[in-house]
């Protein structure tokens, strides 16, 4: 896909998602600036509740903020109608989630070619790229398997295979590793790793620290800010510099209070 676009693919600005009003209200995520380049991958951190997954549902356009924005390659997700950010979500963005999402009347081919064919192509060369995206998650020849037919692991990779057809530019990956045992889960962040290296930018929220170790950067979330980044170089923000990132992660990678609000 010729893409011109030479800024982060996606850059949240300013970013708050509160639910609820008054007493009751949650703030979710509160002031967050993300920015992720091409060829990037960007684990999120926090314990559970730090918002993690509301962050990963604004930057993929599934979510709307309460108020700052959602940038993609330029474009304000806030500006589009309906039907150009459904667009948009189907073409330019891969999301790969803890439940697999699979559609059990349709084989693992038809699964990974859906979001091509919904936009479009003619189904014989969706199924061939679909084919194609099989065997780079290592199912070369599985694709007239139902997902009823396959092993976890297998159907987590398909999940991915249909997250990564057609080039997306945005891959968004919540624990895609889930129940996976160590080697497939290996395998998982090998995908994705490989997948950013060739121009597409990552979020990656997950709980491992091994599996952030596949990251250019670890930002860390707790009460739905940013409090500590670790990593990467000419980092967007001026948070990221700060010395005691690092002492802050590690007690947040633990979900210990650091006494910090
Ligand atoms: N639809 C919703 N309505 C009300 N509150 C919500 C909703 N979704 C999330 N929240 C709240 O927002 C906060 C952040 O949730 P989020 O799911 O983003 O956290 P998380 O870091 O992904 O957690 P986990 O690691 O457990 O998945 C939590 O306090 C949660 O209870």
């Amino acid at each position: 896909m010729p893409n011109e676009w030479v800024g982060p693919v996606v850059a949240l600005r300013d970013l708050t998602r509160a639910y609820g009003n008054g007493e009751a209200e949650v703030r979710a995520l509160v002031g967050i600036n993300l920015e992720v380049a091409a060829g990037e991958l960007v684990a999120v951190m926090g314990p559970s509740g730090s918002g993690k997954t509301t962050l990963l549902s604004l930057a993929g356009g599934l979510d709307a903020p309460t108020s700052g924005n959602v940038v993609v390659e330029g474009v304000h997700l806030s500006e589009l109608s309906r039907r150009a950010l459904a667009r948009l979500r189907r073409t330019s963005i891969g999301y790969v989630f803890q439940d697999y999402n699979l559609i059990p009347a349709l084989t693992a081919g038809e699964n990974v070619a859906l979001p091509l064919e919904l936009d479009g192509m003619r189904a014989a060369r969706a199924r061939k790229l679909a084919e194609r995206a099989l065997e780079e998650v290592g199912l070369g020849g599985l694709g007239r398997r139902f997902p009823e037919e396959m092993s976890g692991g297998q159907r987590q990779r398909t999940a991915i295979a249909r997250a990564l057809i057609g080039e997306r530019r945005l891959v968004l990956a919540d624990e895609p590793t889930g129940a996976l045992d160590s080697q497939t889960s290996e395998a998982v962040l090998q995908v994705l790793r490989a997948r950013c290296d060739a121009g597409a930018a990552g979020i990656l929220v997950t709980h491992e620290p091994r599996y952030a170790a596949y990251a250019d950067r670890t930002v860390y979330l707790r009460d739905g800010k940013v409090v500590g980044e670790i990593g990467g170089a000419g980092e967007p923000e001026p948070k990221a510099a700060q010395a005691p990132a690092a002492a802050a992660a590690a007690g947040v990678a633990h979900g210990e209070a650091a006494g910090e609000r």
